[in-house]
Formats: C-alpha cells, sequence, structure tokens
C-alpha cells in the first residue's frame, strides 16, 4: 500500500510596515519592516520554535517586507539555512492608483462604500495606476522577465487569486506531496486569496477575513490538499484576533 504524506503549510504575514505604520495604501511599492514590525517576525518564528513547527523550505514574494520577515523568522527558529524560493505572483495585491494614498484620508474623500469596495470586494480593482505615477513598478528590474501583458497596474482579490494559484499549484503543493513542512511568508492579501482557496471562502464572506501581521497561521492539509481544520490554527489565537479586527479598522 502506499501512502501519500502531505506536508504542513504554514503562512505568514510579513510583520508591521513602514506604510503600514503610516496607514498608507502600499501594494507593490517596496518598503521595510518598521522596528515592531521586526520584532512581530522574531516572535514569529519563536512561535515556530516554540510549536515544534520547523520549515524545511519557504516561500516568499520578491517584496522586502515579507523577504526581511522570512529571514527574522527562520534565524529565531534556526531555521535560516532552508531552502528559498520567491516569486512575484506571492506579492501583496496591486493597489492601483491608490497606491502611495493614505487610507482614511481615501475614506474621508470617497467615503465608506467606496473606500471598502477598493479594499475588501471580491472583484472591483481600484483605478489604474499611471506607468509615470512615482509608485509605479514599470521599470523595475526585479520584474524584467514578467511578460509585459502579466505586469498588473491594478488588481483586485479575484486577479490575485488567479496569478497566485499557478505558484501554488506549480511550486508549492509539490513541497507539501514531498512531506515538507512548508513556510510562505507573504502579504495581507495574497494570503487571502491563498486561505479562499484552501477554505472555499465564498467571494462574500472574504470581505470580512483579516490576516493579522506576524503570527504563523498552520494548516495540515488532507491527501486532497483540503484543511483538516477549516480557517488552519494561528499559534497566538487571542493575539491574532486582535491584530486581525485592528486590520479590519483601518481607515477609521
Ligand atoms: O496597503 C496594502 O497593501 C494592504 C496591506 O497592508 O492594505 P489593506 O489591508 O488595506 O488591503
Amino acid at each position: 500500500m502506499c501512502h501519500m504524506t502531505v506536508g504542513t503549510l504554514v503562512l505568514l504575514r510579513h510583520g508591521e510596515s513602514e506604510w503600514n505604520a503610516k496607514n498608507l495604501f502600499t501594494g507593490w511599492v517596496d518598503v521595510d519592516l518598521t522596528a515592531k514590525g521586526e520584532a512581530e517576525a522574531r516572535r514569529g518564528g519563536e512561535l515556530l520554535r516554540e510549536h515544534g513547527l520547523l520549515p524545511d523550505v519557504v516561500h516568499t514574494s520578491v517584496l522586502r517586507r515579507a523577504i526581511r520577515t522570512s529571514e527574522l523568522a527562520l534565524h529565531a527558529a534556526d531555521r535560516h539555512w532552508i531552502a528559498v524560493r520567491r516569486s512575484w505572483r506571492l506579492n501583496e495585491r496591486h493597489y492601483g492608483a491608490l497606491q502611495g494614498k493614505n487610507k482614511k484620508q481615501t475614506l474621508e474623500t470617497y467615503g465608506e462604500e467606496q473606500f471598502m469596495l477598493w479594499r475588501r470586494s471580491y472583484d472591483t480593482p481600484p483605478p489604474p495606476i499611471d506607468d509615470n505615477d512615482e509608485w509605479s513598478q514599470v521599470g523595475d528590474p526585479r520584474y524584467a522577465t514578467l511578460p509585459p501583458e502579466l505586469m498588473p497596474r491594478t488588481e483586485c482579490l479575484k486577479d490575485v487569486v488567479a496569478r497566485m494559484l499557478p505558484y501554488w499549484y506549480d511550486e508549492i503543493v509539490p513541497d507539501l506531496l514531498a512531506g515538507r513542512t512548508v513556510l510562505v511568508a507573504a502579504h495581507g492579501n495574497s494570503l487571502r486569496a491563498l486561505v479562499k482557496h484552501l477554505d472555499g471562502v465564498s467571494d462574500e464572506a472574504i470581505a470580512k477575513l483579516n490576516i493579522p501581521t506576524g503570527i504563523p497561521l498552520r494548516y495540515d492539509l488532507d491527501a486532497e490538499l483540503r484543511p483538516v481544520t477549516a480557517g488552519g490554527t494561528y499559534l497566538d489565537p487571542a493575539a491574532a484576533a486582535e491584530a486581525a479586527a485592528a486590520v479590519a479598522n483601518q481607515g477609521r
């Protein structure tokens, strides 16, 4: 008899970034972590170590807040030496013309309904960013090999699901099927896209789901890659609930 071993998936949103702290829409803008964000990343790594949840491989976006979070967390867990893979497909949702804009001012200017449509609706993207905008990523060398028609100027969550899933199936799933413990260090909305897929969250319900910074979320998957526990398990559930509520309230 052949038993397929399925590994464990651990999702980690980067720690607080400079633009999280300033309450600015960030998207693909490559901002760094704050000192608080660095401490959150280290704490995330300590949680991994305390729970004996030691990654064999890490997948990150190509943005420094996720890369640095993974490095700080893995250092704290004594797993700094594991294999690393990165992809733009794990990047934060491209926030279009909202990149660099203040969330509170945007809420005041456009009103609650439009603000939440842009932030959390499944299929309404913000207006596209102009290629000459100071926060455009056109010309950024890290995307030089990206086919031009794949380079986003804005994205809704549905677009993120569509561009993230090829990476999930082609790069992450094989690691899981090989029985590995897989850490995915990414972003609020790219992880919402992955959670939506894993848990089969409806287009409506995903609007209410927020991912806190720096707290590992564990998913044990069955042989069909379905979560054994719906929604996964945060390694620090109380801190996760409080931090997710704070994300939901941004802009207010
Ligand atoms: O600004 C962003 O890129 C994201 C994540 O910080 O914000 P929001 O939670 O509003 O989608």
